[in-house]
């Protein structure tokens, strides 16, 4: 068992993730968007962040993994599921938990750039700088946490605690 900690309340998730969306739609303006999630650990921020989105928006997931169920990043990325439809023209915006080495989202932003989009940003819920091996480049960030390993609204533990509606840390 996990001797879990809130590290962000559920109130203040939602708040700065109104923030985010606001700060987005007003970003957009005049524009149509495809918001990307990065499943899984992205769902609950994204679904939350649309609700706040008030351009003309589609919605496409990816499934991506290179943790496993490890705490490190192998460094491998596997593309488990793609995107349904081409993206050349359009705007994307990538929406992901948890920026931590970078290198999934590096990874992703270039296999994304080959298929011409119009633009691509990143929004982030979590930014663990400390960690950071790529330099990606992240135009949307909810909070920058520290070198911790974190748990709920998404992120897991071996696949379990996604469903917390808080971000947790262990505390042993
Ligand atoms: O910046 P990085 O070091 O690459 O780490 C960030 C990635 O790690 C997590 O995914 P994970 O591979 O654990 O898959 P999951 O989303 O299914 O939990 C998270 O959702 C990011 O996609
Ligand atoms: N659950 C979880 N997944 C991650 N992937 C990269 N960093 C983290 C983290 O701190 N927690």
């Amino acid at each position: 068992m996990l001797n879990l900690e809130t590290l962000i309340s559920e109130a203040d998730l939602q708040k700065r993730i109104k923030e985010l969306g606001t700060e987005i739609t007003k970003d957009y303006e005049g524009k149509e968007i495809v918001v990307l999630c990065v499943l899984k650990g992205g769902v609950m921020f994204m679904t939350d962040l649309a609700k706040h989105i008030g351009v003309p928006m589609k919605m496409e997931f990816m499934v991506v993994s290179s943790y496993g169920d490890e705490y490190r990043s192998s460094g491998v990325v596997k593309i488990l599921k793609d995107l349904d439809e081409p993206i050349e023209g359009k705007h994307i915006l990538i929406v992901e938990d948890i920026i931590d080495s970078g290198r999934t989202l590096q990874y992703l932003s270039n296999i994304l750039s080959e298929r011409k989009p119009a633009s691509i940003k990143i929004c982030t819920l979590l930014d663990k700088k400390e960690e950071r091996v790529s330099d990606v480049e992240v135009s949307y960030i909810g909070f920058p946490i520290g070198n911790e390993f974190v748990i709920g609204y998404g992120l897991d533990y071996k696949q379990y605690y996604r469903n917390l509606p808080y971000i947790a840390v262990n505390k042993e």
